[in-house]
């Protein structure tokens, strides 16, 4: 697939899959999982920033406020669809794609939902796939095809993350632009993201992450690196329980979002 030469290792954990096809409806104001949709704004406003400064052209001057429009961009582990929908609402053509299968059904429904989205759906410009990104990868032609690839928490819910990265990476175009986010491998993520967040507070359901999955930026981005990105950027976020919003953080030893550019 994307080396002849090497086996490669399995990324799908089915306990992981089937754990978030559980959860009811996500879009919903009392979603136990209403974290993810809070991190939303965030994640859009830093995909946006990053383009822009990195590559101001491929943001589209254009008076419909689309500034996407002409990209291509996967969406890898959709979850329902929160970023899916913001990207394609930005003009973009968008795969989103899950291996839950009432979590891309989720996403359609809430897509079929609003007149815009809709109209993405039946011109394809919006498409969901219940897929891994193996099933994705087996159409030789998605190889080194899209604009941006994203992949937000979703790293940390697979096995082998780093080969779960090449594949992601082989999505890329020369030019291309890759994110992803994640929680990092120390003691402060074990405390936040564990014990307080799942345990104390009660912000996220229990059981919803393994301290031994979390990982450290600098396996992803050297990764990253010998797959032949240019590392862009890399940036903390933080969470405030009270606001239930999210900032920039230059601390970035609980969760963090990167960006990296293809050469
Ligand atoms: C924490 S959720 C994140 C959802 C979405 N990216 C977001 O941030 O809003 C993780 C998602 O990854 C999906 N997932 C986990 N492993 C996967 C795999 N191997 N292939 C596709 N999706 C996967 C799960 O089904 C789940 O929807
Ligand atoms: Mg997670």
């Amino acid at each position: 697939m994307i080396s002849s030469d090497r086996i490669p290792l399995n990324t799908i954990n089915q306990r992981e899959i089937d754990f978030f096809d559980n959860f009811g409806d996500w879009w919903s104001e009392d979603s136990e999982l209403k974290g993810l949709r809070e991190m939303n704004p965030i994640r859009v406003q830093y995909i946006m920033e990053q383009i822009k400064n990195s590559k101001p052209t491929l943001i589209a001057e254009n008076p419909l406020f689309t500034p996407l429009q002409g990209l291509r961009i996967a969406d890898i582990g959709c979850g329902p669809g929160f970023l899916t929908e913001s990207l394609s609402r930005l003009g973009a053509e968008v795969v989103g794609l899950d291996l839950g299968k009432t979590n891309i059904a989720m996403a359609r429904a809430h897509a079929n939902n609003d007149p815009q989205l809709k109209n993405n759906l039946k011109n394809g410009k919006l498409v969901y796939m219940e897929a891994s990104i193996e099933t994705l990868l087996e159409d030789p032609r998605c190889l080194g095809s899209f604009d941006i690839v994203c992949s937000m928490e979703v790293l940390e819910h697979v096995d082998n993350p780093l080969e779960f990265v090449r594949l992601c990476s082989s999505l890329v175009k020369t030019d291309g632009h890759i994110f992803l986010s994640t929680i990092n491998r120390t003691f402060a993520s074990l405390f936040y993201m564990i014990l307080m967040a799942e345990y104390v507070l009660r912000l996220i359901p229990i059981g919803t992450h393994h301290h031994r999955q979390f990982i450290n930026p600098k396996r992803i981005i050297s990764t990253l690196t010998t797959s032949q990105f240019v590392i862009k950027d890399l940036l903390g976020l933080k969470y405030n329980p009270v606001t239930r919003t999210w900032r920039f953080d230059n601390d970035t030893s609980v969760n963090y979002i990167l960006h990296a550019i293809k050469q």
